[in-house]
């Protein structure tokens, strides 16, 4: 967490853990060995000061599905490495797909904790692609679903430290050798928090700066940024739809070595309302900091919001409340944003028995740039899956477009790229079906040989190509900072 520094870690071998002598460990274990619908289980011991991102740092395995999620203001840190089993699905029936595969996963699956706690048990890590299918060859690790039960998931709510162990039954033979696994896996962590000591007294390598700077890379994208706005505000114009999204993707050599961790680490200290987000599986590293919510689900509890309309900040507090003020009056940000309330909540009627939100826009403000934001809380249908949901309200106006139906066939002409994961629904469930959803945002796509960024904008019929440029060039910064691209 970002009151935890890095170098901080402490942990603590405390009565709870896999101890032989533990008896309730003990009689979970006979019993879950005569269960013959038992396929996978999971173990949850607490932990002691512990920062999860540290630790996944410092047990960094460039060949295994990792996982990190942040949001300090939520004082929730979410860190996991290894699989257990992958879920993926395709196609417009990928949210269903993978939410059914969720449930029957679920139902093979035991629990044991030692103590009630809404995180313990087994998670479900991943997200979705933007379009049903991925036709770009750089998201080749990323299926178009993809969720993955972690080996451990080491979670630090609030000052509470947990970590989890996923195992599948058909690789331990007894009760008694799962019973070591847990004790190894247990040990091995605490050894590894002890070397993380000496790991943090060492320098880190330094990554190279690079020489590259958002003006440079304007060049003909610049030009070919305002035809492509143009032609959508003509589209606008000839009343095709009211809105779209369009985005710019960079992709640059890698030459810089900063490790993905780093990356988070850097963006979680700079944006503390946002959730930053890590997934590396097959070699490739989705990681961002999202300002905006899909969703995030307690029992029928749904919270989402529309996040759209933007400026800069200012360089001093009474510019920056006059810009937030320029904000909410602006027509043309009105316009964008409320394409988004209106949208989300008509996608929302059929799962909600009710919803509310604020009657006004908030404005939400980060490091760089200011949003129209109105939260809207739902109370669910008993019936609604919480992945339908997600998978309904995906892509809402604030990526995608209003009418969705008739901006997506635009999308692919007008944009000269496929999204493959950005602006899509990045995130977790877990067993106690509680979870939340970012929209894959202020990201990037690090691959071995390429550094790919993402942005975009809402165009509605007054949009300006320069203004909308300036704006990409603001919500592109964050990640090349932290990569040391600026
Ligand atoms: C599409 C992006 O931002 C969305 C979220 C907030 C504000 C937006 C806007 O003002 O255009 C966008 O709708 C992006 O950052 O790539």
């Amino acid at each position: 967490m970002a009151n935890v520094p890095l170098s901080n870690i402490d942990f603590y071998h405390k009565h709870d853990t896999p101890d032989p002598q533990t008896g309730n460990l003990r009689a979970f274990l006979s019993q879950l060995f005569q269960d013959s619908e038992a396929q996978y289980a999971s173990f949850s011991f607490t932990l002691d000061a512990i920062d999860p991102l540290a630790y996944l740092e410092m047990c960094w395995n460039q060949d295994q599905f990792q996982f990190y999620w942040e949001k300090p203001t939520d004082e929730l840190a979410i860190a996991a490495g290894g699989s257990v089993k992958h879920l993926s699905a395709e196609g417009s029936g990928r949210f269903n797909a993978v939410s059914k595969a969720i449930q029957t996963t679920q139902q093979l699956s035991r629990e044991y904790s030692s103590v009630p706690h809404p995180y313990s048990g087994m998670m479900f890590l991943g997200g979705f692609s933007f379009f049903n299918n991925i036709s770009d060859g750089v998201w080749n690790d990323f299926d178009p679903a993809s969720f993955t039960i972690p080996e451990w998931t080491i979670i630090q709510d609030g000052k509470f430290n947990l970590v989890t162990f996923s195992v599948e039954l058909s690789l331990f033979e007894t009760a008694r050798d799962l019973h070591q696994h847990l004790i190894d896996r247990f040990d091995a962590i605490r050894k590894s928090c002890r070397m993380d000591k000496k790991l943090n007294g060492q320098e880190t390598p330094p990554s190279f700066t690079q020489d590259i700077s958002l003006s440079d890379i304007k060049n003909g994208e610049y030009e070919q940024w305002t035809s492509t706005v143009t032609k959508a505000t003509d589209l606008i114009a000839d009343n095709n739809f009211d809105k779209i999204v369009i985005a710019r993707k960079i992709s640059i050599p890698r030459r810089d070595n900063t490790p993905p961790t780093q990356v988070l680490n850097s963006l979680r200290k700079r944006y503390q309302n946002c959730s930053s987000f890590l997934l590396h599986q097959g070699g490739s590293t989705f990681l961002g900091s999202s300002p905006e919510r899909l969703g995030s689900f307690r029992s029928r509890l749904f919270l989402t919001e529309a996040l759209a309309g933007s400026i800069h900040r200012g360089q001093t507090e009474s510019e920056d409340t006059q810009l937030g003020q320029h904000l909410a009056k602006s027509k043309k940000d009105q316009s964008e944003h409320n394409f988004v309330i209106k949208d989300i909540e008509e996608r929302l009627i059929p799962f909600a028995i009710d919803f509310y939100r604020s009657p006004k826009p908030e404005i939400k403000k980060l490091t760089n740039v200011q949003h129209l934001y109105t939260p809207i809380r739902a109370h669910l249908e008993e019936e609604a899956e919480v992945l339908n949901v997600i998978g309904q309200l995906h892509p809402t106006p604030a990526v995608g477009g209003y009418p969705w139906k008739d901006a997506a066939p635009y999308l692919d002409e007008l944009e000269n790229f496929n999204r493959g994961w950005y602006a899509s629904p990045i995130g977790w469930i877990n067993s106690k079906g509680m979870g939340e959803f970012a929209v894959g945002i202020r990201s990037g796509l690090l691959t071995q040989k390429e550094a790919h960024f993402f942005a975009g904008c809402g165009i509605v019929a007054d949009s300006n190509p320069a203004h909308e440029w300036e704006e990409t060039n603001l919500k592109l910064k964050p990640m090349l900072s932290a990569l040391h691209y600026d």
